[in-house]
Parts: structure tokens; C-alpha cells; sequence
């Protein structure tokens, strides 16, 4: 794990939170992406070397759409950079974390990501992003 690449937030209204976050930060979403396969809309926030994702849900069935059935909006998952996916999921897995698809997927911003699941992080929802080439 090389850094935080990113704080994921579940929100309702991407547009609103857009603002709300725009003026919280005092600059603007440098990318907003959809994530068909996910079910989200995303839009990131650079902060340094790291980054805020708004994620709203696209679809009914979108992880985020039924993480918000359930709770109020805020932090989702927090997202580490990693320099190998491939030789982190066996890694992980060999360490006992659960690997909630060990074939890496199509991530925004240009990543391949992977996810663990929250009960194996102390009930927090891990996700591992490396750049695609
Ligand atoms: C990839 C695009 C983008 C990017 O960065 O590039 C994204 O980040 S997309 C983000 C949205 N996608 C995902 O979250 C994919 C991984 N998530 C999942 O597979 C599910 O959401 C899962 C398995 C974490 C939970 O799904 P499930 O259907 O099991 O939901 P439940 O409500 O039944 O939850 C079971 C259990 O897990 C706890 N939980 C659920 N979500 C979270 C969370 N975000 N953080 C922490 N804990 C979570 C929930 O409370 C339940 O625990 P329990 O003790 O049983 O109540
Ligand atoms: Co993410």
C-alpha cells in the first residue's frame, strides 16, 4: 500500500454534495465518471496527494443505493494505492482478509480496484485501486 489514493462518500445528490464540497474544499470536482458496471456516479476532488470521491448511485441495485437504504450519507470506503493488485490480493488473502473479487475490475479514474470485505477490516470497507497503464 503505497498511500490513500482516495476517501470514498456516499451521497443522495451528487450535484449538491458537488457544491457542498466545492465550497468545503474552495475548488472545484476536476472529474466527474460514471461507473456503469458499479451502479455509481463518481466525481473526485484532488487534496494533495490524495483525493475525495462523491459517489452516488446510478441504479437501484447499486452498492450505494443499498448502503443508503440503510444508513445516512457519509464515509463509504477508504481506497489504497497499490503498486500490484495482483500480488496484494494473494498477499491479503494469504493474511486471512476476505477478497470480495479477486479478479481485479474497471474502477473511475483510470484504476483497476479490488474489494475486501468490511468484516475482515474492522468494519471498514477496503478497496485497493492501481493506474492502469
Ligand atoms: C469501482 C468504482 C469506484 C472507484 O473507486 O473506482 C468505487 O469506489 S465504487 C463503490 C461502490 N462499490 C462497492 O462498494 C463494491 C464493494 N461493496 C460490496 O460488495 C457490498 O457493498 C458489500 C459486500 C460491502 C456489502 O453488501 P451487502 O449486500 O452484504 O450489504 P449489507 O448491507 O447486507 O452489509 C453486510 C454487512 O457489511 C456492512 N457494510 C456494508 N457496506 C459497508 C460499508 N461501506 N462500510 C462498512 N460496512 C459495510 C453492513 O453494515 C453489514 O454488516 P452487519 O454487521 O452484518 O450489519
Ligand atoms: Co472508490
Amino acid at each position: 500500500m503505497r498511500k490513500i489514493e482516495h476517501i470514498g462518500i456516499a451521497v443522495k445528490d451528487l450535484k449538491a454534495s458537488n457544491d457542498l464540497f466545492r465550497r468545503l474544499l474552495g475548488k472545484d470536482s476536476y472529474k466527474e465518471e460514471e461507473v456503469a458496471g458499479e451502479g455509481v456516479l463518481t466525481s473526485f476532488f484532488q487534496v494533495g496527494d490524495t483525493k475525495v470521491e462523491l459517489l452516488e448511485a446510478s441504479r437501484p441495485e447499486s452498492p450505494i443505493a443499498k448502503y443508503l437504504e440503510k444508513r445516512s450519507e457519509g464515509v463509504h470506503h477508504i481506497a489504497f494505492d497499490v503498486e500490484d493488485i495482483h500480488a496484494e490480493v494473494l498477499r491479503l488473502k494469504a493474511a486471512g482478509f476476505e477478497i470480495l473479487n479477486e479478479t481485479p475490475k474497471s474502477g473511475a479514474d483510470n484504476k483497476l480496484v479490488v474489494f475486501l470485505h468490511p468484516k475482515s477490516t474492522n468494519g471498514v470497507l477496503v478497496e485497493l485501486c492501481q493506474e492502469r497503464n
